[in-house]
């Protein structure tokens, strides 16, 4: 297997939104759990995004393990490598993007590094250096109020510069809106200067391809699923991948009982939760029981079992801003995010132990933690549920045949829970 393109994604739902564009995009693509075990049965395919869970742990950690993940690509043939973020750039002044852009820089010998979280189908778009997520710059939306990494500067020069140790430029609009020659002119300028990153912008998805088409020529990308398509296209549009169509049948029915788990507060998914209410039975976790160790995993167990023949349970965690604040005030803002997500991945192994076969997942470090449970190595991806959501069969899972959505916090429509499982048979 030579691989077209490798990719790091710092969390399992960035990866699968990522897996998703490139698929669409014509690219064969796989999603694996970690970097991949040698005895591990990969399709022939043109990208392997290998998913790590490091977007919220120690730096240091973050840049290992992508490192690690960047060496294994290189060594099947990987050209160019895309560190997948969130698109919302998700991460604190300590981390982790500047420094494991810093690490994978040093690595592959780029003189400049093109970053990007722009992805216009969600609404996620880069103008003079600021991240506008819909019509509000980031620091205005709801991910100021995130619970790990709350976001409070939209202008990602100084994000970045932060948080890495090289110099931070800007490729504008302008620039962009000029073709790819004056994007290497640009960059040409930059690197002379010493500079080694340089956020791009981008509104647009033709700003996006012609950001692909000098990427591809780069061998190191830090950004969303936005860039992924740039990449995609221009591989395609060069003929280094000749595109393939389809799901080639990843996401055929797999029968049996369903079931939802949302661990994310984000504003979306409060309210995709409070619209399943109406087609689904629902359970509030109450989260003061998880961390003062009282058996509210059993608890949730318990309610979910008998209902599972009926048809679909939704299990939540979330909770408003001023709720999560408060519980993040009792008992520390890391030990609630863990203690919780813990439970979700106890809630998920019960239920498939009793049966579950088909399972949603709300909230990237939820679903981390879900999947690490259910040791599942990687997915195939199947049809898209919303932008950035594909319907992901498990490959090699213990449970055997599975089918997953792992939601971002911010994706999908309000039916989110509805859509997943109408199209997860
Ligand atoms: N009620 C709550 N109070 C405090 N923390 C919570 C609560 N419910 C969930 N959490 C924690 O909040 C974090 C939510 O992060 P997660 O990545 O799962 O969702 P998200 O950030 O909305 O999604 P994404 O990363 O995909 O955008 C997790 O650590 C989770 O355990
Ligand atoms: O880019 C995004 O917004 C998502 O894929 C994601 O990474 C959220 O966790």
């Amino acid at each position: 297997m030579t691989l077209a393109l490798g990719c790091i994604a710092d969390d399992y739902t960035g990866a699968s939104d990522l897996a998703n564009t490139l698929t669409r995009a014509g690219l064969r693509t796989v999603q694996t759990i970690g970097v991949p075990a040698d005895d591990l049965a990969l399709p022939e395919v043109d990208a392997v995004v290998v998913s790590l869970k490091s977007r919220s742990i120690e730096a240091g950690l973050a840049v290992s393990r992508s490192r690690a993940a960047e060496k294994w690509l290189r060594g099947r043939g990987a050209g160019h490598v895309l560190f997948k973020i969130c698109s919302t750039f998700d991460s604190t002044d300590a981390g982790n993007i500047g420094p494991v852009m810093d690490a994978l820089r040093a690595d592959s010998g780029e003189a400049v590094v093109l970053v990007t979280p722009a992805f216009p189908e969600t609404g996620r778009t880069v103008y003079q250096g600021n991240l506008f997520v819909g019509a509000v710059p980031l620091n205005e939306s709801p991910l100021k109020d995130h619970p790990l990494n709350p976001m409070r500067d939209s202008n990602l020069v100084r994000v970045l510069a932060r948080q890495s140790k090289t110099q931070v430029g800007l490729v504008d609009l302008a620039t962009v809106t000029r073709g790819a020659e004056a994007v290497r002119t640009r960059l040409a300028e930059l690197s002379g200067k010493g500079t080694g990153a340089a956020i791009i912008d981008a509104v647009f998805d033709r700003d996006l391809e012609t950001i692909g088409l000098v990427a591809a020529q780069h061998r190191l990308s830090v950004g969303a699923s936005g860039i992924g398509l740039g990449l995609a296209r221009a591989l395609v549009s060069t003929g280094k991948v000749k595109s393939a169509a389809g799901s080639g049948g990843a996401d055929a029915a797999v029968g049996g009982p369903a079931a939802c788990l949302a661990g994310s507060c984000s504003q979306a998914t409060l309210q995709q939760i409070a619209n399943a209410e109406r087609v689904m039975a629902v359970l509030h976790l109450d989260q003061d029981r998880i961390l003062t160790g009282a058996d509210e995993v059993q608890r949730a167990i318990a309610w979910a079992k008998p209902r599972l023949a009926d048809g679909p349970v939704l299990i939540a965690s979330s909770a408003t801003p001023d709720q999560v604040a408060a519980l993040q005030a009792r008992h520390g803002r890391d030990a609630a995010g863990h203690a919780i997500e813990q439970a979700m991945a106890d809630i998920a192994e019960n239920l498939v132990k009793s049966g579950v076969r088909r399972l949603v997942v709300a909230g990237g470090e939820t679903s981390g933690a879900v999947v690490d449970r259910l040791g599942i190595p990687g997915f195939l991806v199947g049809a898209e549920i919303a932008a950035g959501v594909p319907v992901l069969r498990a490959v090699g899972a213990e449970a055997g045949d599975m089918l997953l959505a792992l939601k971002s916090g911010n994706f999908g429509g309000p039916e989110f829970f509805a859509d997943a499982l109408g199209l997860m048979r």
